[in-house]
């Protein structure tokens, strides 16, 4: 379905550009391609949200403990069988998220293939057509001029009013426009959930092996750390 859907897309695009719809084939290649990056995408990126979030609230115990309150205090509300409402409901948990987005984006950067000639407004700059560009995500996200202190971890940076402030230019987790992320909303709302529950049941602090600050791998696609991240889990 969600191979239909990037179809679909694509050939919605190619029809703005005034060519024929019905030229848009998707063959093994392509199907397979797809299929592997749907696979890593949603299994690997997923699970580096959820252990950069959780290395972030080991080093940052007092927004842990308010993280867990807020937690509980939702499912009491809301009831575990609607975990959805619950999940939208626990403020704190998207800032933590966002902020781990920001410090953490496992995509560092992504790219654009330019189509046309193109003059950067008020510079003498040209971008010539089928030139690669890359946006530095990670560059954006440390920038101080954005995020002051950019090393420090501070959820509240992402507090609806301190938001309005930014241009939404400078935090691209999920890339932005017509070929952002498709499954932003799900990679999200299925990494919350997992917090939820690993909040509720278990404790998570540092321990001998945690590397802080921890090196970034040279030789994976994703951000990863070099020797991983090594925390301890222990149930409450
Ligand atoms: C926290 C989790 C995730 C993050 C941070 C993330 C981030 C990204 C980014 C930065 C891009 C490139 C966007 C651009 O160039 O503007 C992308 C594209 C994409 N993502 Fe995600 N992603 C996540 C989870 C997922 C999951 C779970 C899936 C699938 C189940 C998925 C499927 C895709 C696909 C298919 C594309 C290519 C879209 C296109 O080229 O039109 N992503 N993602």
């Amino acid at each position: 379905m969600m191979l239909d859907a990037n179809a679909e897309a694509k050939a919605a695009q190619k029809s703005e550009d005034g060519s024929d719809r019905s030229q848009f084939v998707m063959d093994e290649t392509t199907i397979v391609a797809q299929s592997v990056l749907f696979l890593v995408i949603g299994f690997d990126i997923s699970s580096s949200l959820l252990t950069f979030a959780s290395y972030e609230l080991a080093l940052h115990e007092e927004i842990q403990q308010r993280l867990r309150l807020e937690i509980v205090s939702a499912l009491e509300k809301h009831g575990e069988e609607n975990i959805y409402e619950a999940v939208q409901d626990m403020p704190l948990l998207e800032m933590v998220f966002n902020e781990t987005l920001r410090k953490h984006p496992p995509l560092a950067k992504i790219d654009r293939a330019c189509t046309d000639d193109y003059t950067i407004p008020d510079t003498s700059i040209v971008i010539d057509k089928g030139v690669h560009v890359c946006i530095p995500v990670l560059g954006l996200h440390y920038d101080p001029e954005y995020y002051p202190e950019p090393e420090k971890f501070i959820p509240e940076r992402f507090s609806p009013e301190e938001k309005s402030k930014r241009s939404p230019y400078v935090f691209l987790p999920f890339g932005i426009g017509p070929r952002n992320c498709v499954a932003s909303r799900f990679a999200l709302l299925s990494t919350k959930v997992a917090m939820v529950y690993l909040l509720k049941n278990f404790e998570i602090s540092i321990c001998e092996k945690t590397q802080i600050p921890y090196k970034y791998s040279r030789f994976t696609m994703l951000l990863k750390a070099e020797k991983g991240i090594w925390l301890n889990i222990k149930p409450l």
